[in-house]
């Protein structure tokens, strides 16, 4: 049985007078990975404030280990919460092993001394975060995603059973972006901790992440494993924007295109694919060709030259390159004008 280590309980959030989420209710069992997701502006990091005691909360309850957040001390809250916010106060003078030792003050004297113990967590820490060659380096002088390491080796040096980050991965290329997100599912994981990150990078939080928290303007909490939002379709709502649309199969985002004109395609497979999604962008419409067509676009897998134009029955032209082929089509307006326009979704 999976003991909850965190629970809040109809919380409202906010600055003041100002509401900005309630009926917030969820739990974190031990040894998960979370992913918060949510617009910009729906209180994200305000929860996430909220939950490590940063910040006071409106109403409702944070508990953790069956404690109220509210009523710990800062002490007994950092052996509990690790934080990692990006709008904390960075130490750009401190190298890498002074940051990760500073993850050691919850339980060194009033002087912050390391003893053996204390370092050995710090190393571990440092290699378990594959930054330990960087030890001696001054945060300043660290990429944003060795930066990034090096305060996640900060949190797990704390040695706490829940780290809180707040969008680790934003300002990071994709597969920085990847190693962060796997090296806190390698966390999770080995050590039991659990994890709650914010991130809008859902295809990422829908592969790594146990379980979701999608924060909405104006409704409450929904919580779920990737797999059950996906069928609750859960996406497609939060989402739901001019022009986008969110495809359920393959977790990934359409953008919506205006057709003024359309054109028949002879082919199949990955070509034709592209070749619909070119026009698609250039506001052309692909239909199917079918037997009486007199003009048409054809896609032949096997050939080196795989797109050609045909007009009145005769091949004029056949290219390699897909550019080209589709300015050339826009050049020649053998696609037929459509009488209102229509919009589709991108592949
Ligand atoms: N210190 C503050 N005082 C008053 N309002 C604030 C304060 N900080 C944030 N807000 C407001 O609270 C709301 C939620 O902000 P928050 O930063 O939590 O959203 P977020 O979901 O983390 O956004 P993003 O994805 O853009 O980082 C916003 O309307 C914001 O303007």
């Amino acid at each position: 049985m999976n003991k909850n280590l965190l629970q809040i309980k109809n919380l409202s959030i906010g600055y003041g007078n100002k509401l900005v989420a309630g009926n917030l209710s969820a739990t974190i069992p031990a040894g998960e990975l979370i992913c918060l997701l949510g617009s910009n502006g729906t209180g994200k990091s305000t929860l996430m404030r909220s939950i490590c005691g940063f910040q006071p909360i409106l109403g409702g309850s944070v508990l953790i280990d069956d404690l109220e957040v509210n009523q710990l001390s800062e002490k007994e809250l950092s052996k509990r919460i690790a934080v990692v916010l990006t709008d904390r106060v960075v130490v750009p003078n401190a190298s890498v092993q002074e940051l990760v030792g500073y993850g050691r003050s919850p339980y060194t004297g009033m002087m912050g001394r390391l003893n053996a113990a204390d370092k050995i967590m710090v190393s571990r820490a440092m290699q378990e975060c594959g930054i330990d060659h960087k030890k001696d380096s001054l945060l300043s002088s660290l990429s944003d995603g060795e930066r990034q390491k090096a305060f996640i080796a900060k949190a797990l040096a704390q040695d706490t059973p829940l780290i809180i980050l707040d969008e680790p991965t934003a300002f990071l290329d994709l597969p920085a972006r990847v190693e962060i997100m796997q090296l806190l599912r390698d966390i999770a994981n080995t050590s039991q901790k659990s994890i709650l990150m914010s991130t809008h990078d859902l295809d990422l939080a829908l592969q790594l992440s146990d379980r979701l928290w999608l924060l909405q303007n104006g409704v409450p909490l929904i919580t779920g494993s990737p797999e059950d939002l996906l069928l609750q379709n859960a996406f497609q709502r939060m989402f739901q924007h001019k022009g986008i649309v969110f495809d359920n199969k393959t977790g990934l985002f359409k953008v919506m295109h205006d057709q003024h004109s359309q054109v028949a395609v002879k082919g199949h497979g990955f070509e034709y694919v592209l070749l619909r999604r070119a026009l698609s962008r250039k506001g052309i419409k692909v239909i199917r060709a079918n037997e009486e067509e007199s003009s048409w676009l054809e896609v032949k897998n096997d050939s080196k030259e795989a797109f050609s134009l045909f007009v009145d029955g005769e091949c004029i032209q056949t290219e390699s390159s897909l550019e080209v082929f589709v300015n050339q089509v826009m050049k020649m307006q053998v696609y037929l004008e459509v009488k209102s326009s229509c919009t589709i979704f991108s592949e």
